[in-house]
């Protein structure tokens, strides 16, 4: 059992974060070689396996990380490198390098994954001639990004999409993905960097960032060794993954939506996700019994083995220096702190394999040493009877064969014996480790559908409540529905009372009342008008001529109005805002009633005055006239002198023109 190991890794200042911090000053204080802490932000110390800080260089993390987990990997363990941290702090840079192209083994920039590359096949070399032909390695190569919950296969030029599968035998796999051969470090390199090119293709395709996805570079490493004396042929096959995640920062929910909604809220669960899962590993190192959720995302399912599992795993946490990225410094190393105590079980993954004549052949030399061992034993015995007496010899015969009868084994008693069954414990014991990974595996597998039988079971009961529900709000909606349609019958109804009311107003009598007596007083005026010719301006109100007064009473009398048209012209549909124009229009035209009746009662006084002053006219004019015929002159010619001194040419002008107008109509 491995605890994770963790590889700090601090980058050096960028200019950015001097113009925001305007210090040079590290917010990650060193406290010895491998222990620090970050003191703005009041942490805890972190100690690590390693530490590197602005000065170490790529050689330095391959030295401390690289060699050593190819190396793994070369003997049959899994290996898994993770770079974690916030975006921008050097996962890509430490894992990839500077540059976008491969300058070659020269460029001092080049990252993790080229110069594991370059070990990895010059140690392959090394360990092929070294054995003289008998060991043969195998690489392969998959490339892929897992962006939104979906993996991609970085290798295919249609960049498809891929499922991870499990198998009994397989263990996780990612069923359909690219595999290529690789043979030398420049192969697997371009195999790489053809990826590398896809993800960024695709990612500026999607109009997103990298860092928005995870990259997993998965090389499987096979080596078969011929043995020597059996011709059988010995298998070891390590995986080993290169994993660049996606920034390690929450990303923001609020104001986010569609496709950036769903981005954002994948990539939190996923690191959410691998937090949780991390949690419950260290709880079950501390002896608690926890259920580790793999299969709530797509990177822990398919990286099961590297956490808690079978490999051998390292994880770089890169750090940002800057002050303005303490928070999230500080983060990342309490995710890293957590990780390394993880204890992983890794294992030499190896088979052995031959074809059916080297299995009878090997089958068949066994027989025959178990025949030389057993008359050697015989003759061994035979001559301890001559030796030491027969009776004796023959107890020890028989007890041995007791033993042998018990135990069903023969004793071995020469070199060639014992090699042999070496052999088959070796092969025993093989079997028997593998049976109870097996026994491990499907006791896992198990213990997942049991979980995922429950969580099914919780679905049903949320779903059956959901129905619930919704069948109680479709009951309200239907009764909603019946009421809508009463509703409708209402409007109905209303729009029969309007109708009625519409007749009612067209017949309103006060409207009709008020017509007819200013028809009759207009009637009136004319006769009178008619009679005397002429209209007094000085009996009009100020500031009125007498041509405007009637024709401000030829507007009031003429019934211009029509409330009945008016109402008709609006439409009756049940709907709020033409309710609200009908109810606007009502109290437009309840208005123009108003200053109708306002009018009508200023006329109307208007006329009683007129009729009052004329009266009084009328009555001055008439007591002149008795005064001046008693002094012998004619009553009418007195009355028309009189008007005249009164209104003058003009008013008498107007007063004839106004009533050949009003004559007309
Ligand atoms: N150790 C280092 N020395 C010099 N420059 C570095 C170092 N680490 C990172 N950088 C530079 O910092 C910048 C950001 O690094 P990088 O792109 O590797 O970050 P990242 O964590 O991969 O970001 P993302 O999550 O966005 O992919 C790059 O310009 C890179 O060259």
């Amino acid at each position: 059992m491995d605890n994770i190991q963790v590889f700090m890794r601090i980058r050096p200042l960028s200019e950015d974060e001097f113009r925001r911090d305007r210090t040079t000053e590290s917010a990650v204080r060193m406290l010895s070689e491998n222990t620090v802490s970050i003191p703005s932000q009041r942490t805890e110390n972190f100690t690590f396996d390693f530490v590197g800080n602005e000065d170490c260089t790529q050689q330095d993390v391959f030295e401390a990380v690289g060699k050593r987990a190819v190396e793994q990997c070369m003997q049959g363990y899994n290996g898994t490198i993770f770079a974690y941290g916030q975006t921008g702090s050097g996962k890509t840079f430490t894992m990839q390098g500077a540059r976008d192209e491969f300058t070659g083994p020269d460029d001092e920039l080049r990252g993790l994954i080229p110069r594991c590359f370059e070990y990895l096949f010059a140690r392959i070399a090394e360990e092929e001639a070294r054995s003289g032909g008998r060991v043969k390695y195998l690489c392969k190569a998959s490339y892929i990004e897992i962006y939104n919950e979906t993996i991609y296969d970085l290798l295919d030029p249609m960049m498809r999409t891929c499922a991870i599968r499990e198998d009994i035998k397989k263990g996780i796999f990612i069923d359909n993905v690219s595999e290529e051969t690789v043979q030398d470090p420049n192969e697997a390199y371009n195999i790489f960097m053809r990826g590398a090119h896809s993800r960024h293709v695709s990612a500026t395709s999607m109009n997103r960032e990298s860092s928005r996805s995870h990259s997993v570079l998965m090389l499987v490493i096979q080596s078969l060794t011929q043995t020597e004396d059996t011709g059988l042929t010995e298998i070891r096959e390590s995986t080993f993954n290169l994993v660049d995640l996606a920034g390690s920062e929450r990303q923001k929910l609020a104001n986010t939506s569609g496709l950036r909604l769903k981005e954002a809220a994948n990539i939190n669960k996923s690191l959410s996700t691998l937090g949780n899962v991390i949690n419950s590993l260290v709880d079950i190192g501390n002896g608690k019994s926890r259920h580790v959720n793999y299969r709530d995302s797509k990177l822990t399912f398919l990286l099961r083995d590297s956490l808690g599992g079978n490999s051998v795993t390292i994880i770089i946490a890169n750090v940002s220096p800057a002050v303005c990225n303490d928070a999230e410094t500080a983060s990342t190393l309490r995710f890293a702190q957590r990780a390394k105590m993880i204890r992983n079980k890794a294992v030499v993954n190896h088979d052995m394999q031959g074809n059916v004549p080297q299995l009878q052949a090997e089958i068949q030399r066994l027989k025959q040493q178990l025949a030389q061992a057993r008359s050697s034993s015989a003759d061994n015995n035979s001559n301890n009877a001559n030796g030491s007496g027969r009776n004796a010899g023959n107890t020890n015969t028989r007890e041995q064969a007791a033993v042998n009868a018990r135990l069903g084994a023969p004793p071995f008693v020469d070199s060639a014996s014992q090699h042999a069954a070496q052999f088959i414990l070796l092969l025993a014991m093989r079997k028997l480790k593998e049976s109870e990974r097996q026994k491990s595996r499907y006791a896992e597998i198990v213990f997942e559908l049991k979980d995922s039988l429950e969580r099914h079971k919780r679905q049903l009961q949320q779903q059956r409540l959901v129905l619930k529900l919704t069948k109680t709000e479709c009951q309200a909606l239907r009764r909603n529905a019946s009421e809508t349609y009463v509703s409708t019958a209402e409007n109905m109804a209303l729009r029969e009372e309007i109708t009625l009311l519409q007749s009612a107003l067209s017949a309103q009598p006060d409207s009709a009342e008020l017509l007819i007596e200013n028809m009759q007083l207009h009637e009136e005026l004319i006769e009178m008008y008619s009679a005397n010719q002429s209209m007094p301006a000085d009996l009009l109100p100020s500031g009125v001529s007498s041509k405007h007064a009637l024709l401000e009473l030829d507007t009031l009398i003429s019934p211009k109005i029509n409330t009945a048209s008016l109402i008709k012209s609006f439409p009756i549909i049940p709907d709020d805002t033409v309710y609200k124009g009908l109810e606007d229009k009502i109290k437009q035209t309840q208005h123009d009633i108003n200053d109708l009746e306002l009018q009508r009662d200023k006329l109307e006084f208007q006329i009683g005055s007129i009729e009052e002053d004329w009266q009084y006219v009328n009555d001055g004019a008439r007591e002149l006239a008795f005064a001046t015929a008693a002094g012998g002159e004619q009553v009418d010619a007195v009355i028309e002198r009189t008007l005249d001194s009164i209104v003058g040419d003009q008013a008498r002008e107007t007063w004839a023109t106004i009533s050949s107008m009003y004559a007309r109509k």
